[in-house]
């Protein structure tokens, strides 16, 4: 039987023989494990526990928060303030950002957290997740502002996201591939099942919600109907189409076996780039995606580029399958051809 590598072992032999990973971080991202491992308990309890349903705040997206969502930031919140290797933390539930109280050790590391991705789904018993990013704080100055948050993407040392779905996985890369860990229940411990995980670079299968489609603009709207179109089309093949509407499992799912997903601009609130967001959505599935040979836009410009003004800001998402991300992008920049 071949030997399970956990994934403690993996971090540690990822820190020795690539010394990709340091020693804070690499403790860092098994207080993260730990946490999701402890979400995946409170979210298979369902309707036994005391965890489905809204609570009676709203965050800062204007979003009235599922007990799930309040939940989850607290239990990474709590789970990563003592441990020393982090200076502060965002999450997609917290308005400000949340610095290490001074009785613990303030460590080098900023974390952003979208603690509970498919907040829709909760109550539906359908596949949700937590989103994470991890950056470097800045040197050269003492405490931590907001804008030692505001780095673009491909700064990120670490992303990741846990799915709690029929299996419980980790996926994770710290720029050397992407790796994926499956909880085994009886152990309590997650267990390395993939590693170097690749997309492959063409598809048949997009994601998106189609109940937009009058409100796209005229690139995504183009490409979807040849999409449709079929093999009578000029794609000259047929599409199938999925839309979870959890990103964390449309995104794994095109980790698994290619795709395109697409959040894009649209004309129901003009004035915001997207609905989904830039620092704790996009930036760590777009690293993902890219660590395993895929694309990431949002529409113009790679993901990774986009230098953040703002903790919560929103980015039109296109990310996947390479040759369809490029694409529906040329479609963008250069609406008359485009490949
Ligand atoms: O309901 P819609 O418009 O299809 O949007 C679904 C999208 O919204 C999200 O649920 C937003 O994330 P949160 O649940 O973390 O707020 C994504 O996971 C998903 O891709
Ligand atoms: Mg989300
Ligand atoms: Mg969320």
């Amino acid at each position: 039987m071949t030997e399970r590598i956990s994934f403690t072992r993996y971090l540690v032999e990822q820190q020795r023989v690539h010394g990709r990973i340091p020693p804070q971080l690499r403790l860092l991202l098994e207080v993260v494990a730990r946490a999701c491992k402890r979400i995946s308990l409170a979210v298979n309890k369902g309707d036994l526990g005391d965890v489905m349903g809204t609570a009676s705040t709203q965050n800062v997206q204007g979003e009235v928060q599922k007990k799930l969502d309040i939940i989850a930031n607290e239990t990474l919140i709590e789970a990563n303030e003592w441990g020393g290797h982090l200076a502060a933390m965002a999450s997609e539930e917290m308005e400000g950002i949340y610095v290490v109280p001074n009785r613990y050790p303030q460590g080098e590391y900023l974390m952003l957290f979208d603690p509970l991705d498919g907040s829709s789904n909760i109550d539906v018993n359908v596949s949700i997740g937590t989103i994470f990013s991890v950056l470097k704080k800045p040197e050269g100055h003492p405490g931590v502002q907001v804008e030692d948050f505001l780095q673009p993407g491909s700064a990120q040392v670490a992303a990741g996201y846990c799915i709690y779905g029929p299996q419980t996985t980790l996926v994770l890369t710290v720029g050397d591939g992407v790796a994926m860990f499956t909880l085994d229940r009886e152990q309590g411990s997650f267990v390395l099942t993939r590693e170097n995980i690749r997309i492959p670079e063409d598809t048949k299968e997009f994601a998106i919600n189609m109940s937009n489609m009058r409100h796209w603009d005229e690139p995504v709207r183009r490409y979807i109907d040849e999409c449709l179109a079929g093999e009578t089309g000029p794609r000259g093949k047929n599409f199938n189409m999925r839309w979870i509407a959890s990103m964390v499992a449309d995104v794994h799912r095109i980790l698994m076996r290619g795709g395109i997903f697409m959040y894009p601009w649209d004309k129901r609130e003009p004035n915001k780039p997207g609905k989904l967001r830039l620092m704790y959505e996009a930036n760590p599935m777009g690293w993902l995606v890219e660590q395993a040979g895929g694309s990431a836009t949002n529409g113009r410009q790679r993901i990774l580029d986009v230098q953040p003004t703002q903790l919560h800001e929103r980015v039109s998402v296109i990310l996947g399958s390479k040759n369809e991300v490029e694409r529906v992008t040329s479609y963008h920049n250069d609406p008359q051809g485009g490949i």
